[in-house]
């Protein structure tokens, strides 16, 4: 315990980040608090990650009941398949209810403070706390800011969170509309319409940019855009941007061109989603206290040791980490950042490896990818004076995927030429966001694909869809 202080660590904010921190802070024997304004477990145990997934699973349960024509290729058939709007949402809940208890008592278990109300920097290590109680000051040794984030509504867009709304009401499928346009063609975007096109939604689909999923490879974007979009009931506007909705019933959007900004039409929905990126939770935390200005957008900025940087410089003592610092907006992003922020605060310094980091979009079937995509690899190849090959194979070419009868799918590595190290692997297909895993370990290892194609993987599994493409990359 540091003399002469409350705490050897003071964490704002009990999302993800904050929680990952707190558990290795404590097994790095740190006497820790955590402070909390609002919910234990943050956007992804409360509106985030773990209610999309419990409703992804139950309606992607319906689409494949309902999906006859897969069914009776498996030579089984069924009657009409019902569901509970109202009991979908509750198992939602009651996941929410059970993993935010669990976090809660790891915390507890292991002798973090857990204190509520409003924290802020009030100094140099210090921290003040508004709550119930009034307000107070504590002392810390270090300090880790994990705020978290808030959803992004563009101007002329307005939220009642009934008719109009963001995934923090989306996540409680309070209604199932008819006809809903879904703003944003993102993560959120995606599951979404995976969901509502599941339970007999209609989707208007509006992306600003001029292609659907513009995050993601091309190849894996145009792919999933063919199975997932495509054969279901989802109309999509590319390239036009929602300038105007207003409330209601109906719930009127004007859209205009992404470019030239002119009108091209005005809908009437009965729902809107509005899915169009995340922002920082970075106001009134105290930051002008240390002299700390948030960058362009917000974010707090960081190193990859994750301390706070003024004007470039290290701010001793404070560490930011998770959505607020902008690097990786994901759960386990933020938890790893909170595991590094730990370790160089017990003097093992550690940096992020951002390129082994996977990610997936929990769609029927699912997305997922590590490392670059192949345009940034060519652009890295570029700057570094390398080349880049692909490799790709295809769940149509899989034992396991077509007993199962679901064999949409690609697997594609992007590799150095000279030197065979795979710089990034995309997956569209079943069991995706399990099957990166592998990809992100080779990654982390830096290793090459004539290394890989000499691994045995077990016959037949899913797994022989990288298999393959790491063998045709050897070749
Ligand atoms: C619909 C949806 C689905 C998602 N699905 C996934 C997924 O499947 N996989 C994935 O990896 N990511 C997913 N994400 C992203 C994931 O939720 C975030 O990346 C993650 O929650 C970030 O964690 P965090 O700890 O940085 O912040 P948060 O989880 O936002 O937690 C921050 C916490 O800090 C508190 N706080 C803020 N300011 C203060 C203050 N001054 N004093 C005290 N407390 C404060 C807030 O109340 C909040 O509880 C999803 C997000 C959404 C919206
Ligand atoms: N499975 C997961 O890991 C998961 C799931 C959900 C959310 N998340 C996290 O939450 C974050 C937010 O998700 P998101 O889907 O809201 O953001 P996103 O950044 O993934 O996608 C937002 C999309 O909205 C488009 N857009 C922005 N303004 C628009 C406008 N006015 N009209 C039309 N289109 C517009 C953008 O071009 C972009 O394609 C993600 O960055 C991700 O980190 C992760």
């Amino acid at each position: 315990m540091s003399q002469g202080f409350d705490y050897d660590l003071v964490i704002i904010g009990a999302g993800v980040g904050g929680h990952g921190a707190a558990l290795h802070a404590v097994s790095c024997g740190l006497k820790t608090a955590i402070i909390e304004a609002a919910d234990m477990g943050g956007t992804c145990v409360n509106r985030g990650c773990i209610p999309s997934k419990a409703l992804l699973a139950a309606s992607g349960r319906v689409r494949e009941l309902r999906n006859a024509h897969h069914l009776k290729s498996l030579g089984i058939q069924i009657g009409s398949v019902e569901f509970d709007r109202q009991a979908i949402a509750n198992h939602a809940d009651n996941l929410v209810s059970k993993i935010q208890g669990d976090l809660t008592n790891s915390l507890k278990r292991l002798g973090v403070d857990i204190i509520g109300g409003w924290g802020k920097i009030a100094g140099a290590q210090k921290v003040s706390v508004t709550g119930d109680g009034g307000e107070k000051t504590i002392t810390a040794k270090d300090i880790i800011l994990s705020p978290g984030s808030i959803p992004f509504v563009p101007p002329g867009i307005e939220v009642d969170g009934k008719t109009v709304f963001t995934s923090d009401q989306g996540v409680k499928l309070e209604s199932l509309p008819d006809w809903v346009a879904i703003i944003g063609s993102g993560y959120i975007g995606l599951e979404f319409s995976d969901i509502y096109s599941a339970l007999g939604c209609e989707i208007t689909m509006i992306e600003a940019l001029d292609q659907l999923m513009p995050g993601f490879d091309r190849d894996i974007a145009k792919l999933a855009e063919r199975v997932l979009i495509t054969p279901r009931d989802i109309e999509t506007k590319v390239g036009i941007y929602a300038k105007k909705v207003i409330p209601g019933s109906p719930v009127v959007i004007e859209l205009a061109n992404f470019k030239t900004k002119e009108d091209v039409d005005v809908i009437e929905v009965d729902a809107c989603l509005v899915a169009t990126g995340r922002i920082p939770a970075t106001k009134n935390l105290g930051l002008e206290s240390v002299g700390v200005e948030v960058d362009r957008r917000n974010f707090i900025p960081v190193d990859d040791r994750m301390a706070v940087l003024s004007a470039g410089e290290v701010v001793p003592h404070l560490w930011a980490i998770g959505d607020a610092n902008g690097k990786m907006m994901l759960a386990h992003a933020a938890s790893a950042q909170g595991i590094i922020a730990v370790e160089n605060i017990v003097g093992r310094e550690r940096i992020v490896d951002y390129r082994s980091i996977p990610a997936a979009a929990f769609t029927h079937p699912e997305v997922s990818y590590v490392g670059l995509t192949e345009t940034a690899a060519k652009e890295l190849g570029q700057t570094e004076g390398f080349e880049i090959a692909t490799s790709r194979s295809y769940f149509k070419g899989n034992s396991k995927a077509l007993a199962e009868n679901e064999a949409d799918g690609i697997a594609k590595v992007i590799y150095r030429k000279d030197t065979g190290e795979v710089l990034g692997t995309h997956i569209f297909g079943l069991h995706a966001s399990d099957l990166i895993h592998e990809a992100s370990a080779a990654i982390a290892n830096r290793q090459s694909v004539h290394s890989l194609a000499h691994l045995v993987h077990a016959h037949p599994t899913l797994s022989e869809v990288l298999d393959e493409a790491y063998k045709r990359a050897a070749i």
